[in-house]
């Protein structure tokens, strides 16, 4: 009987059985957004330790040798001892644009690859970092709620919001979402200056290399940069004072990068003008004083979904673990920046 004879009289189970595994530790948003068969594929096979009863390290110990990559998402850490128990994995590939759940360090020295959401998301994180600013600034959600509850007839007309153009927007993390978020607001007249570890070469937008100084030279902050260690409660006390009472913030980045405490403390005693908020520090909990304020957009950690920025977003990740696996250079490979 010749090699190809025993290949065919194998059951698709077995033949799934002989892929290679990519392992997973949460189900990714995206799986319940599009459904998880749009991010299927006859070159490997998730093995997802939510379904399995097992401790968490049985579980991986008992796997580890079919492991060959992680599709990681928000939320569930990708830390050393985790990666000790796979020693097969070379790749870990996240849903996300953010890798703040990812040991890097580690994946560097253990010569694991990574691959995140690249640039699927960029467009629509921006646009939203600009609706909220909108949204602050004209009190498009709160006039909504004026009219709904009937108080334009019973109050008369709701107070006026402020405009955008001619406001200075200050951009704390010019990556792609930054420069995306720079480019809108320049469109719409506003004056862009922004901060982030180095100043860029190739743009002209005038840099700050203290973010409370880029604070104090500007009416909104938005915050586009990704979480670590350095900018944990970067926006804190002394950026939002330097901000000021006429000032407004947005964060599309990661609710810990702002002090959440301190800007709400701020917010309850006028410091700050008002705040448009698509990420939180304990998410999916958000401090209820926010709920009573009516200069506070809020949203749920949606920014970057659309059923397009979703449907990118499969393509990617299954082209990722596909180039991997067939030892191809990665398709959105993070490699970083000094
Ligand atoms: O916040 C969403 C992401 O990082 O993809």
């Amino acid at each position: 009987m010749g090699v190809n004879d025993t290949d065919s009289d194998k059951t698709q189970e077995e033949e799934q059985q002989d892929l290679p595994k990519v392992v997973l530790f949460r189900p990714p948003p995206a799986f319940s957004l599009i459904g998880e068969e749009s991010f299927a594929s006859n070159k490997f096979q998730f093995l997802k330790t939510y379904d399995s009863q097992l401790p968490l390290d049985q579980f991986l110990s008992t796997h580890s040798h079919s492991i060959k990559a992680i599709l990681s998402s928000g939320g569930a850490p990708v830390n050393a001892d985790i990666l000790q128990l796979l020693p097969e994995v070379g790749v870990v590939v996240t849903t996300s644009a953010g890798l703040n759940q990812i040991d890097i360090p580690e994946c560097r020295r253990r010569g694991i690859k990574i691959a995140n959401a690249g640039y699927v998301y960029s467009a629509d994180v921006a646009d939203m970092a600009v609706g909220l600013l909108i949204d602050v600034l004209r009190k498009v959600s709160a006039s909504d709620r004026y009219v709904r509850q009937g108080l334009w007839a019973a109050k008369g007309n709701y107070p006026l919001g402020s405009k955008l153009s001619g406001k200075r927007a200050g951009i704390v993390g010019l990556g792609n979402i930054g420069y995306e978020v720079a480019k809108r607001l320049e469109a719409f007249g506003c004056f862009v200056s922004y901060n982030s570890r180095k100043k860029k070469p190739n743009v002209s937008y005038p840099f700050y290399h203290d973010v409370c100084e880029l604070a104090a030279n500007c009416d909104a902050l938005i915050i586009c940069c990704g979480l670590s260690d350095e900018t944990r409660h970067m926006i804190n006390k002394q950026v939002l004072s330097a901000l000021g009472k006429e000032g407004v913030i947005v964060n599309i980045g990661r609710g810990a990068i702002i002090d959440e405490k301190e800007m709400v403390r701020c917010l309850m005693q006028g410091e700050i003008a008002g705040a448009g908020l698509d990420v939180f520090e304990t998410e999916p909990s958000v401090p209820k004083e926010f709920f009573a304020m009516d200069n506070v957009v809020l949203s749920p950690h949606r920014a970057v979904f659309t059923p397009e920025s979703l449907k990118d977003l499969s393509q990617l990740v299954v082209g990722n673990l596909e180039a991997f696996l067939s030892n191809k250079p990665l398709l959105s490979e993070y490699v970083d920046s000094e």
